[in-house]
């Protein structure tokens, strides 16, 4: 039986399992490994982070999520395809791992803050 997502233990294998989905997905594997050249050691923990203040108000996320994509779309223009792609392998691989209300919740937080990316983006296009 699934359980729902718990602590940060969970979120770190909700990070990693995701991962696996869009690093094997060339249509979106390039943002991370040819455009930001991510290392990955450093950046999962900054995820766990997020989603632990998120999911469980921790605290531990202080920064500011929303730059950096800003930043990546300046260099290689993130588009519509892009958040539908992320936004399937997230829920996706939320529902393969858990059930329960911060695994519902982790799934509308995430749909909401991938709309409000793409407004920022739209903004930014259009000089706004
Ligand atoms: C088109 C969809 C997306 C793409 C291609 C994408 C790609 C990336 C990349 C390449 C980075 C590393 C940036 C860097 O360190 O230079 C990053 C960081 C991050 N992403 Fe996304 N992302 C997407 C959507 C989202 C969404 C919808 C969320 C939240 C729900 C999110 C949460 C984060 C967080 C928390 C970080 C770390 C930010 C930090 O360093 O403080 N991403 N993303």
């Amino acid at each position: 039986m699934k359980t729902d997502i718990r602590n940060r233990e969970d979120i770190r294998l909700l990070m990693e399992r995701f991962y696996d989905k869009l690093l094997t997905d060339k249509s979106i594997s390039y943002l991370f490994t040819d455009v930001a050249k991510i290392n990955l050691e450093e950046h999962f923990p900054v995820l766990v982070d997020f989603w632990d203040s998120i999911l469980f108000q921790s605290d531990t996320y202080q920064k500011n999520a929303m730059k950096p994509h800003l930043d990546l779309h300046q260099q290689s223009p993130l588009e519509a395809r892009h958040f539908k792609t992320w936004l399937g392998y997230f829920t996706a691989t939320v529902d393969e791992l858990f059930e329960g209300d911060k695994a519902e919740l982790a799934r509308q937080r995430a749909t909401s803050i991938a709309t409000i990316m793409q407004i920022k983006m739209i903004e930014i296009k259009n000089k706004i």
